[in-house]
């Protein structure tokens, strides 16, 4: 109550449109708030007839008025506005500048139309102030007023009724209800002679004009009573928006926040001679304006701090309540915007908060996906975790990937709930798809690796369960080998392969692949035996050597064999490289498929019988059947050994066992040789019967006796001296060349002792005679009973040796 309000110029005596003057205004008496709750008045008429005068006491407004006592001349320029005082609603006012002004002369007239078009456009009441003595006066100053007011009418285009309020002043005595037919009277002929568009030909005066009269005393001589009538007027501007009230119709109300760019538009329009369509100039404001306050809103929403928060709460990760925060506060700007454009045009409205809200979405659509891409790469860290634990539990494969998969996209979903934004339908399907994608594919990546690590323990299991006792059977070699090497595949084979199937099941994975990993698990079985007999085939020289001489060297009874002499060396020689020629047929290829071969007939017509043969048919040329790199029946994929590497492995190994085998001649002939010593029975026989005399005599001579007894000793002391056994180890001939050599030395170095021994005083020789059977002997002697017991001990701890020397064993 009692807001004052200087006047404001609206526009200027040039035409000029005040855009800051208004802005300001609208500001300042908050027209903007009012919505479609407000009036627009104006006031048109002669210059100087109190038009100002009026508004100031009918209003309260400060138009300036003129000074009475200086004449009358033109006080009010252009076009000003002022909002009325303690009028609801908001009821804003504008005095236009008089009309048939003297100053701007008589055939400046377009100012005038372009304000009274103005006006008409923009007030819902326009009050047209006339002297009392014109009614009825045919060149009455108001008329070419009228007549502009309705020619201007036409071209509005307005479905709207605007008050014309007649307000006659310096009534006379005459009473108004005699007034009022002659003024509408005239009216209306000024109507009739308005020249109208076809449309508008029979259309009565009013359709476009609510016609009301209203008579006031004179101002300058009943002031009391125009005072009176003055503030009775007032009255009927409360609550003017009213239907039925003087602004009643409020159709093509311009909402007030657009008044100020209606106005200046309007202003433009008409300032451009152009037609001033009302209707298309609404939309056109409704337009602007809408988009005004969109760009406010979204301006706003950019700048809130709730807002602000939740876009970079999302770039660093998941958000909890994002949707429901974010909805409402896009909720809060749509609410915003629909207050302020509530009073557009409907259509205009609907379709600029469509586009608000579209930006706006798409404003915010950055910030849900990444709060999807969030979402998504947190719900399969998750899953990874959950997926990992699971199957440490032990929980079956399959079960465990569908009951993950199944609730972390359960939580995905709920997440994508969460996050959904009301206003938008936005679609998560493609981010869940691939959030399906991604989980199908860690799933299926870790069972590939369980299914590595399953197969390769499973291969593992293979290889203990058939590496050593294949090589222990191949050790073995002989008719039943590789039988038995098939039993112990096919037993760990299935038992492997039923264990792994049963392990796999769990996997549930598809019979072929299952298949797959069977047929590949039980190529490894045969591969681990392969393997192990290619290793053993390369080894085979040293497993045929290690076989022969332990055939040749020990005897049935694995004791190592004394070479006597009675044993048949060539015999034991040939059964000892019988077998070790089957080592070689059982070694020269794998034989897993239970098929037939040639390969021991052919090594043993080649190699064993090859002597036979030989001495058999000398002279002959005969093909050999070892000359070729493969067998015959046996495909290169299972050959070991080639026929030709058999035989050079033969050759080699002959080569290098022939050794052992003269080694043990030689023993035998020394053996042989030792035992010939003395003559033979009947020669001892012979002797003693013929030489029973001699030795008789002998026997009773102790001359004799003490002489053979010296020359034994002496032979003895030469025996232990020369080491006639060791010399004769190495063969006859070394040992006699040897022993010549030796020989005499060794004579003249006994004769030598023996001279000295027989110098030396009694005494002391009896005195050391202790010392003598330890001394005196020569060092042969201990040497020789030394090594017998060493070398008794080395032969029976070196059991293992290829054989025992039998001429070690004679010289102990
Ligand atoms: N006779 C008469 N004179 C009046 C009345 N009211 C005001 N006047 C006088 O008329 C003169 C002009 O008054 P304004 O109110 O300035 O008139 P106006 O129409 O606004 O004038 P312009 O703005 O110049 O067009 C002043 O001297 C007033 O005293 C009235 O009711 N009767």
């Amino acid at each position: 109550m009692g807001d004052s309000c200087c006047s404001t110029q609206l526009i200027d005596g040039d035409g000029v449109f005040n855009v800051s003057g208004v802005e300001n205004f609208v500001k300042t008496v908050k027209l903007g708030d009012c919505g479609l709750s407000y009036a627009v008045v104006s006031i048109m008429g002669p210059q100087s007839s109190g038009k100002s005068t009026l508004l100031n006491h009918l209003f309260m407004t400060n138009f300036r008025e003129m000074d009475a006592f200086k004449g009358r001349s033109q006080t009010t320029k252009g076009i000003w506005l002022a909002r009325c005082v303690d009028i609801e609603p908001c009821t804003i006012v504008m005095d236009l500048e008089g009309s048939d002004g003297r100053e701007r002369g008589e055939d400046d007239t377009a100012f005038e139309k372009q304000s009274a078009l103005f006006a008409l456009a923009v007030s819902d009441i326009v009050l047209i102030n006339m002297w009392c003595h014109d009614i009825g006066r045919e060149h009455a100053a108001n008329k070419p007023l009228l007549k502009t007011v309705f020619q201007v009418m036409m071209r509005l285009f307005s479905p709207r009724r605007t008050t014309l309020l007649f307000v006659i002043r310096d009534k006379t005595k005459t009473p108004l209800e005699n007034l009022e037919p002659i003024l509408k009277e005239d009216i209306q002929k000024i109507w009739d002679s308005v020249r109208k568009p076809h449309e508008y030909k029979d259309t009565p005066l009013s359709e476009f004009f609510n016609v009301e009269i209203v008579a006031l005393s004179s101002f300058e001589e009943k002031e009391e009573q125009f005072k009176k009538q003055v503030a009775s007027l007032r009255q009927s501007f409360f609550h003017s928006i009213a239907p039925g009230g003087l602004a009643g119709d409020r159709r093509g109300v311009v909402p007030a926040s657009g008044f100020s760019f209606s106005a200046q538009q309007i202003w433009k329009v008409i300032k451009e001679n152009k037609d001033l369509d009302l209707p298309a100039h609404k939309v056109m404001v409704a337009t602007v304006r809408c988009e005004e306050i969109a760009n406010e809103k979204i301006a706003s929403f950019c700048a809130n701090e709730e807002w602000c928060y939740l876009e970079e709460a999302v770039q660093k990760g998941v958000l909890l309540g994002f949707g429901r925060k974010l909805s409402s506060i896009l909720d809060n700007c749509l609410r915003g915007y629909d207050m302020e454009a509530v009073y557009f045009d409907d259509g205009v409205r609907t379709s600029k908060r469509q586009q608000l809200e579209s930006r706006l979405l798409q404003l915010v659509h950055p910030a849900y996906h990444s709060l999807l891409g969030h979402l998504r790469s947190k719900t399969l860290e998750d899953l990874k975790v959950a997926f990992e634990k699971a199957l440490e539990r032990g929980e079956g494969f399959a079960v465990a990937a569908r009951d993950c998969t199944e609730s972390f996209m359960l939580v995905f979903d709920e997440g994508c709930k969460d996050a959904a934004v009301e206003q938008a339908d936005w679609d998560s399907s493609k981010v869940r798809e691939k959030l399906q994608r991604d989980i199908d594919s860690h799933i299926a990546s870790v069972r590939s690796a369980k299914l590595s690590e399953l197969v390769s323990s499973f291969q593992d299991k293979l290889n203990k369960a058939l590496a050593e006792p294949v090589e222990a059977l191949l050790d073995a070699a002989s008719d039943d080998t590789w039988p038995a090497i098939r039993r112990l595949l096919q037993r760990e084979t299935k038992s492997a392969l039923s264990d792994f199937s049963h392990a796999v099941s769990s996997f549930n994975i598809d019979q072929v692949y299952v298949e797959k990993l069977l047929a590949k698990l039980e190529d490894y079985a045969r591969s681990v035996v392969e393997l192990k007999a290619k290793e053993e085939a390369g080894r085979i020289l040293i497993r045929m050597k290690d076989r022969f001489s332990t055939l040749f060297s020990r005897d049935s009874d694995s004791m190592p064999r004394v070479w006597t002499g009675k044993e048949d060396i060539k015999a034991i020689t040939k059964a000892a490289r019988l077998a070790s020629m089957k080592l070689l047929s059982v070694m020269a290829a794998v034989r897993l498929d239970d098929e037939k071969d040639s390969v021991e007939n052919t090594l043993t017509l080649a190699l064993v019988d090859v002597a036979n043969s030989a001495t058999t048919s000398r002279g002959i040329q005969s093909i050999d059947p070892l000359a070729s790199s493969s067998w015959e029946d046996v495909p290169p994929t299972k050959t070991l050994i080639t026929p030709v590497q058999c035989k050079s492995l033969w050759r080699q190994f002959k080569a290098e066992t022939e050794y052992t085998v003269t080694q043990a001649i030689a023993a035998q002939e020394a053996n042989k040789r030792n035992n010939n010593w003395l003559p033979p029975p009947w020669a001892i026989a012979a002797m003693l019967i013929l030489g029973f005399n001699e030795f008789m005599t002998l026997l009773r001579n102790p001359l004799y006796l003490a002489v053979l007894f010296v020359a034994f000793l002496l032979g003895k002391a030469l025996w232990v001296q020369l080491d006639i056994s060791g010399e004769f180890r190495n063969g006859a001939l070394p040992g006699i060349l040897s022993l010549s050599t030796k020989f005499f030395p060794t004579v003249m170095n006994i004769l030598k002792k023996l001279a000295e021994q027989g110098q030396q005083p009694v005494a002391p020789m009896a005195r050391r005679t202790p010392e003598l059977d330890s001394k005196s002997f020569p060092n042969g002697v201990h040497n020789s009973l030394a090594s017998s017991e060493a070398s008794s001990n080395v032969t029976s701890s070196d059991s293992g040796a290829e054989y025992t020397s039998p001429v070690k064993q004679r010289s102990d």
